[in-house]
């Protein structure tokens, strides 16, 4: 367990996941649930609000999920220090001018443990030279106070990049800290210090192997770059062309020498595997030449279809990392004919909310 502090309402929710999700797994074993809990504030490294404008004032609001009622948000206690910060200095520098705050209607943050951010504004309107000189201002005001700050001006048929369009992350894992490209509107975890060690307990499930790795759902790598190190080779594919360009540069800068990202869907993927179709996004890759005894899979919330579940049957060792413990347990309903479940676990991505964010691993039956 953690050294953090945490407070009656927290250990209750967190009680209760640890409950359901332990219900939904019972019927394949009795295991003991590993439990990784989360800070309760300043964890979460994007945040999305809308913007209110009031004669000349304007500010950050959301809205009631059951009342759908608007609500004013000056600070926002889920999310990191950087954000909040942001926030304050943000609205205090549009107030003031007119072409900054003109059919703005949405502000998006995304940060990251190393301090970079990227602010993205969303407008209904065109953005023009005006537009950009005053943004460049901003930009170089948030600069002395926040260091790298990247902003992203949208509207319609419109994408302005002062800067970039991603941060450079830098996640500890273990002993080491990878760097990682966390591009805008792109899926990353949002929680970074429960991922870390979510990521630390995918490791700890694998002895140091001659074999190699199957990754599916890879997205830029989260996995993938610290798993390379327990394996010879490792294969992930991924489905999103940003997602992938980003794993490939965060391959080069961590200097990883034995990981191999291809842009195929988990469906495509299966289909190489299982009939030999070729494929031009796997020239230079002979699927053959792999000895996969490990794969590892972190579908979205739908889970895994039934052709990639048969597939990974085939292999020694599944580790599953699941955004929807429902569609877990159902597909571990298929899984555990061919595998046991040796290992369970929950990760407090999502504190104070219901979601809750599993990882287990299977081991293959004698036959
Ligand atoms: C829950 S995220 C996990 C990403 C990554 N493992 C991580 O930790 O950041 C699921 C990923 O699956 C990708 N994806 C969605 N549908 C897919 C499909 N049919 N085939 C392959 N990848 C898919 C998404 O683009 C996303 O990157």
């Amino acid at each position: 367990m953690s050294t953090i502090m945490h407070s009656h309402e927290y250990l209750t929710q967190l009680e209760e996941k640890k409950a359901r999700l332990g219900h939904l797994l019972n019927e394949f074993g009795n295991h003991e649930l590993v439990v990784i809990p989360s800070k309760e504030t300043g964890y979460r490294m994007r945040a999305e609000f809308r913007v209110w404008h009031e004669g000349d004032d304007l500010f950050h609001i959301m809205f009631n999920s059951e009342t759908k009622e608007k609500y004013r948000v000056d600070s926002f206690a889920p999310a990191s220090q950087t954000i909040n910060e942001a926030m304050d200095i943000l609205i205090s520098q549009l107030r003031p001018s007119k072409t900054l705050r003109k059919k703005l209607f949405q502000i998006d943050y995304l940060t990251g443990l190393s301090g970079e951010l990227v602010l993205s504004l969303l407008y209904h309107r065109q953005l023009d030279e005006e537009w950009e000189a005053a943004a460049e201002n901003l930009r170089s005001l948030l600069s002395k106070r926040f260091g790298t700050v990247n902003i992203i001006g949208r509207a319609r048929k419109q994408k302005k990049i002062l800067g970039n369009d991603f941060i450079i992350e830098e996640l500890p894992v273990n002993a080491r800290t990878y760097q990682f490209k966390h591009i805008e509107n792109s899926f990353t975890q949002p929680n970074a210090e429960v991922n870390c060690k979510m990521i630390e307990w995918a490791m700890s499930q694998c002895g140091s192997s001659d074999g190699d790795l199957l990754e599916m759902y890879c997205g830029a790598g989260n996995f993938s770059l610290p798993m390379a190190s327990k394996f010879r080779r490792v294969i992930g594919t991924e489905i999103a062309k940003p997602s992938v360009n980003a794993a490939q540069f965060n391959i080069d800068v961590n200097e990883i020498e034995n990981v191999d990202i291809v842009r195929l869907s988990a469906e495509e993927f299966t289909e190489a595997l299982k009939t030999g179709r070729t494929f031009s996004r796997l020239n230079g890759i002979d699927l053959q030449a792999y000895n996969f005894t490990t794969v590892l899979v972190d579908p979205p919330r739908a889970g895994l279809d039934e052709d990639s579940l048969k597939m990974i049957q085939d292999y020694p060792e599944i580790i599953y990392i699941s955004c929807n413990p429902e569609t877990l347990a159902e597909n571990l309903k298929m899984l555990t004919q061919t595998h046991e479940l040796v290992a369970t676990a929950l990760f407090d991505q999502f504190p104070f909310t219901h979601h809750i964010e599993a990882g287990v691993k299977l081991v293959k039956k004698p036959v």
